[in-house]
């Protein structure tokens, strides 16, 4: 459905969560569990799920960039998932204006292939075409300051080079609605600085940001309102200041 009303005072809703419900099914490990006399497994008994999200709800509007904070395994990856329609609701559901872009394109990299060759690949999985990514190419490898290394297999890469390269291919357009996992904000100091600097850079640009991050200072200078996922729920949503101090006192 397209977002197209006008939210309250006069703001144009752009994301749109309707009580969201995310549950994964996981195989538990351990002992099989199966008869040993039959030989047979027991394929639903180790089964277990996990229910991500409970009832998440939340509106974003336009030109918003908002910071998303919780602890490890309350929820947030899944929520930014849900958001780009990668993971499915189990209830509920995700109304956007338009394709949320989540900034990573790692699951299409080939660590084969030249860091050059995956400029251009990464692109294409990202929606943008041949021609587009041929022209970006001098941006982002300047962006990626990998020298020579640019030409190697990406598996030659220490895991900074590859973040690098990740990031600066993401980063390099614009997008109306943008997810971004601090988790690309890595590197070296330098490069830390300047992907962060080219964040903000981006959040003038898109529409709507959704920023995820550990880093209370990244999301104190980036975001005018974060939200606070805890165990799945949704518990706070408000100016940056009130959630993050909230937030902290919680732990
Ligand atoms: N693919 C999956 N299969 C099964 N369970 C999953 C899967 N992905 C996440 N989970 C579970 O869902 C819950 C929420 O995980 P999620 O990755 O969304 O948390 P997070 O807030 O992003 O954590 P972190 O800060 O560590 O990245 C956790 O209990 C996690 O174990």
């Amino acid at each position: 459905m397209a977002v197209t009303d006008e939210g309250r005072g006069g703001r144009t809703p752009v994301v749109i969560v309707d009580d969201l419900h995310v549950k994964y099914r996981v195989f538990a490990s351990g002992k099989a569990a199966g008869s040993a006399r039959s030989g047979l497994l027991n394929l639903t008994r180790g089964v277990r799920e996990v229910h991500a999200l409970k009832g998440v709800s939340l509106t974003a509007y336009e030109n918003e960039t908002i910071g998303v904070v919780g602890s490890n395994g309350s929820g947030k990856s899944t929520l930014m998932r849900a958001l780009t329609g990668l993971t499915p609701p189990a209830s509920g559901a995700v109304y956007a204006r338009s394709r949320p872009n989540l900034l990573g394109v790692g699951a299409a990299l080939l660590p084969n292939l030249s860091g050059s060759r995956n400029i251009i690949l990464g692109g294409l999985a990202m929606g943008f075409s041949r021609e587009e990514m041929e022209e970006l190419k001098p941006q982002i490898a300047e962006f990626a300051d990998l020298g020579d290394s640019l030409d190697l297999p990406m598996r030659t890469y220490s895991s900074g080079m590859q973040a690098r390269l990740k990031f600066s291919i993401a980063a390099a357009r614009s997008h109306d609605i943008l997810i971004i996992d601090e988790a690309l904000a890595v590197g070296d100091k330098a490069f830390r600085k300047r992907s962060e600097a080219r964040i903000r850079e981006l959040a003038t640009e898109a529409g709507t940001i959704f920023l995820v991050s550990h880093s209370m200072t990244s999301i104190r200078d980036t975001c005018a309102r974060t939200i606070w996922i805890n165990r799945g729920v949704l518990e706070m949503d408000g100016p940056t200041d009130e959630v993050v101090r909230a937030y902290e006192a919680s732990r």
